[in-house]
């Protein structure tokens, strides 16, 4: 139990939670037990069955509703005395503007996404509160605490991209299961159930065969068309027609295996079709999530290995039921984990594909975990966290900077510890965040259009919400509700121009402004003029650096990362890793020290020094791999 000092400023806090899932139950739980009297918590999510394994403060019956509202709820039921304020949105809206984080006294995220991560930093940092920050992955995670001017913002380290592969071991040479499920996601599902004009690398490679069609979509269905032979047709399409073409590239495949061609009369007699499923088609069905290919196959164990026939069965007939009982979805669907179909049909086309390749096939279970890039939560690893946020929390209330910490949850920690605290790094003086440190892009001036600028770098790169683009004083892009009508037309023709011609023309030299007004951030970015960029390599044509040191090749040689990522896009993704999980491994680099020294934990931690700044990789649920540049050899694999 605390002194009286810490229980008066555990009750005088006003706490703003954002995120009421896996971390979040357990830390309302754990703040109202701790006697914390004012919660506020954003959630934008409502519950669903799966979350139920984990998020204690939900029952079945609250499946559907706001998880902000019924945490509470739940939470009230034992501790009636304090006060809960839910609120069922979105952290990006622009009512939680800096006035909104202002009011409160410490801002704990119990978030699973970069972006959000990201906009909630930079709200603190504009209002002066301070963040406990956290994250898990199975038996994995951590909390950080960010106190703006006393230690690193959450943004002071380079976030990598999530994990990208190049385009052609998708398209063309898979060599692991991964390419083929993105394969199955990404393009093929995409395209015959997704936005159709978005762009789609199977285009490239799906010339149409049989020159009937005309120039028709070889992956629309005719007219009239039968349903068993359309599937069939795309089918043969892409396992069998495409493959053909893939192997006529001799060079392809000198130092390759090569695949092999699969129709669907081989796998399939035709004499099977019938027995293909057997679809009711007026059968009304209430529940969309109940349409199941498996079902309808008597395939019960998502656990167990299909054969080929089976995948080939399942390929055919989840197809067939998106066409017939979703059919209105089409055109708008995007692959989903929770969507039973669309990872059947997913695991389904990544098998045969994988069969084609001679890459061995997974159970519906697996491949469900790596679509939707899945590492089993751990409950006990969020209440580990949400133990620790407190923890930091109470000390952040407190202002006790000596004691802050960064504390690491691992599975087989080095020396049999299962927490690694850690003193916090002092702020980044060339963070664009939480400094001025101006920016660089190189960028073809007379190619790229400011619509490219504003997506690829100022909202995807630099994660601004409701940005604004200057050169000098003139106003080159801004969005808002209250733009007057010419206003909005003028900056909707700049997009359309490439900067070169815009009517402030953006040049090598130019120092462009950009300034996100919710976020109350501002940064300058300097202009380089590049003519040729590598269209494998540096897919957006453009190349952003500035606050992060350059790799040193033993950095990304002992970060583990995989031989088949290095499609990233910018120098900023380049200079971390971009994900360590390769297939099922996971590789830990635990802090070390020069001279073999421990040196960060924090029972004989020293200052830090720009220099000894640890190179860290975070993930998308923000767990943090740490690797020393200055010993990077030590490491430690968990499974
Ligand atoms: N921008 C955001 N605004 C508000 N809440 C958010 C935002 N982004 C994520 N969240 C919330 O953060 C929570 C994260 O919880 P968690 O990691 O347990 O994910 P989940 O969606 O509940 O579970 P899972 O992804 O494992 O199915 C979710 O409840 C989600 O709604
Ligand atoms: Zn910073």
């Amino acid at each position: 139990m605390g002194s009286e000092l810490q229980s008066s400023a555990i009750k005088a806090a006003k706490v703003l939670m954002v995120g009421a899932g896996g971390i979040g139950c357990e830390l309302l739980k754990t703040l109202a037990l701790s006697g914390f009297q004012d919660i506020h918590i954003i959630d934008m999510d409502t519950i669903e069955v799966s979350n139920l394994n984990r998020q204690f403060l939900f029952r079945q019956f609250h499946v559907g509703q706001s998880k902000a509202k019924v945490a509470r709820d739940a939470v009230l039921k034992f501790r009636p005395d304090i006060s809960i304020t839910p609120y069922h949105a979105n952290v990006k809206d622009p009512d939680f503007n800096v006035d909104f984080f202002k009011q409160f006294s410490v801002v704990l995220n119990g978030l699973d996404n970069l972006d959000a991560r990201r906009h909630v930093n930079r709200l603190c940092l504009a209002a002066g509160v301070p963040l406990v920050e956290s994250g898990t992955t199975g038996f994995l995670g951590q909390v950080t605490v960010h106190v703006k001017g006393k230690t690193e913002c959450y943004e002071c380290q380079p976030k990598p991209a999530p994990k990208t592969y190049p385009v052609c071991t998708i398209t063309s040479t898979p060599s692991k299961f991964v390419h083929c499920i993105v394969w199955a996601k990404d393009l093929l599902f995409a395209k015959l159930f997704g936005d159709q004009n978005q762009d789609n690398d199977l285009n490239v490679h799906s010339s149409d065969a049989s020159g009937s069609s005309g120039h028709l979509d070889v992956f629309e269905r005719k007219k009239d068309e039968d349903i068993q032979q359309y599937g069939r047709r795309i089918y043969d399409h892409v396992f069998g027609y495409n493959i053909e073409l893939a192997l006529s590239n001799e060079d392809t495949w000198k130092n390759r295996v090569r695949p092999r061609p699969i129709y669907s009369k081989d796998v399939l007699p035709d004499d099977q079709i019938e027995q293909n499923g057997n679809v009711d088609k007026t059968a009304v069905s209430a529940d969309l999530s109940s349409i199941s290919a498996m079902a309808s196959l008597g395939l019960k164990n998502p656990q167990d290995f299909w054969s080929l026939a089976e995948n080939s069965k399942v390929f055919l007939e989840a197809l067939k039921l998106f066409f017939m009982k979703r059919e209105k979805e089409i055109g708008n669907l995007v692959f989903d984990k929770d969507d039973q179909l669309a990872v059947e049909f997913v695991t389904a086309a990544a098998n045969i594909r994988a069969s084609s390749f001679g890459i061995p096939l997974h159970s519906l279970f697996e491949a469900k975990g790596i679509a939707g890039n899945i590492v089993h939560a751990v409950a006990t690893t969020n209440a580990i966290i949400a133990g620790l946020i407190v923890i930091e929390a109470i000390k952040v209330l407190q202002n006790d900077v000596q004691n802050y910490r960064m504390t690491y949850c691992l599975e087989h920690p080095s020396r049999k510890m299962l927490l690694m605290p850690v003193e916090p790094f002092e702020p980044n003086k060339s963070c664009y965040v939480c400094s001025e440190t101006p920016l660089s892009l190189e960028i073809n001036t007379r190619r790229s259009k400011l619509r490219d600028f504003v997506e690829k770098i100022v909202k995807a790169k630099l994660g601004m919400n409701l940005p604004l683009v200057m050169h000098g004083s003139a106003l080159l892009y801004e969005v808002g509700d209250d733009l007057e009508e010419d206003m909005v037309a003028n900056y909707a023709a700049n997009l359309e121009k490439v900067l070169a011609e815009l009517p402030s023309p953006v040049t090598g030299g130019t120092i462009l402004t950009v300034e996100d007004l919710q976020q109350e951030l501002i940064c300058n970015i300097n202009i380089t003029h590049r003519e040729g960029f590598d269209e494998e390599k540096e897919p957006d044509g453009m190349i952003l650096s500035g606050w992060t040191p350059a790799p040193t090749p033993e950095v990304e040689k002992n970060n583990g990362a995989s031989t088949d990522n290095g499609a990233s896009s910018s120098s900023v993704s380049q200079s971390v890793t971009l994900e360590t999980v390769d297939d099922d491994d996971l590789e830990i680099v635990p802090a070390g020290t020069p001279n073999g020294k421990k040196r960060k934990s924090s029972d004989n931690a020293t200052n830090e020094t720009g220099e000894e700044r640890k190179q860290k990789t975070i993930d998308e649920d923000g767990v943090i791999e740490t690797l020393d540049e200055s010993d990077s050899k030590k490491k430690q694999k968990v499974q």
